[in-house]
């Protein structure tokens, strides 16, 4: 670990509180026409409420921050009290923020309304509705005992290929490389951080205009160590149409065998 980052870090007090922060202000062009992708229904309920009952159930989680569309934060502050939390979430609090022009942006906004007793934060995704609470609570639990940056991740199935950069569209992609895939993973969400390690990486890729498309991969970059805690078949992301389509089919299995 580098001094810059050295100094960032502030390990986890007995007694701080863990926050979850909800980037839920994308459009969600991927899944094609609509309204945002975290406000279309999932069994009937908006994704982006799954979501929040979701991290809201982990016992560890007081406090839980939504990052809206950006001109939405009033609708969804509605939305979210016509959908209170089980009386199994406890007193988590849930605030509503709005949000920026890419994910990135969005998790900052929400960085900034965490209050100041909160030393542990989780960031998860509103498109991964269906995270089991053990994972939630696992990835929390990593970060209290001391890793300073945590995320769930999955073996990969398919091989995967490197292709050239800048190929034309319509072009053939010549292929570069073929990575060892028992050594990749893909990673989910929530990924879990020491407050000060992730607001420290977010603050620097604002100053110096760098992007990620993970915070784990923001605070890689600054040399502080991230490690990979399993993962969950069920914590994957609505992004096409065919993920909702599973969504739907693994919320009905769950309403059929737990009475979810
Ligand atoms: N400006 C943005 C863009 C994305 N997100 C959030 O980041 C998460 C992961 O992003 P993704 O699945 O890519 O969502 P979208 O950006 O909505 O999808 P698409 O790229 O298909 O538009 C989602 O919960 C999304 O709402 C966000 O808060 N702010
Ligand atoms: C953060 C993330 O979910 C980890 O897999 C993913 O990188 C988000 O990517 P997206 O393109 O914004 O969906």
């Amino acid at each position: 670990m580098s001094a810059e980052t050295a100094d960032a870090a502030s390990p986890p007090v007995p007694g701080g509180r863990t926050a979850v922060v909800i980037p839920a202000a994308g459009r969600g062009v991927r899944l094609g026409r609509g309204a945002p992708k975290a406000l279309r229904p999932l069994g009937g309920t908006p994704m982006l409420v799954h979501a929040v009952r979701a991290v809201a159930r982990a016992r560890t989680v007081s406090l839980v921050v939504v990052v809206a569309p950006p001109d939405g934060a009033a609708a969804v502050r509605t939305l979210l009290d016509e959908h209170p939390l089980p009386d199994s979430a406890g007193a988590t609090e849930v605030v509503v923020v709005p949000g920026g022009e890419t994910r990135q942006e969005s998790v900052a906004r929400g960085l900034a309304a965490l209050t100041d007793d909160i030393d542990v934060v989780l960031v998860h995704d509103a498109a991964r509705p269906l995270v089991p609470v053990e994972t939630v609570e696992a990835v929390a639990a990593a970060v209290r005992d001391g890793a300073p940056a945590v995320v769930p991740a999955l073996p990969v199935a398919d091989t995967v290929k490197r292709i050239a950069p800048d190929v034309p569209a319509g072009e053939p992609e010549p292929v570069v490389a073929t990575p060892e895939r028992s050594l990749l993973r893909a990673v989910q969400t929530p990924q879990g951080f020491d407050r000060a390690t992730l607001v420290a990486a977010h603050e620097r890729a604002a100053g110096d205009g760098s992007d990620a498309t993970d915070d784990a991969g923001l605070v890689e970059r600054m040399g502080v160590p991230v490690v990979l805690v399993p993962g969950h078949e069920e914590a994957f992301k609505v992004t096409r149409p065919l993920d909702l389509v599973l969504a739907e089919a693994v919320l009905a299995r769950r309403r059929a065998t737990d009475g979810f």
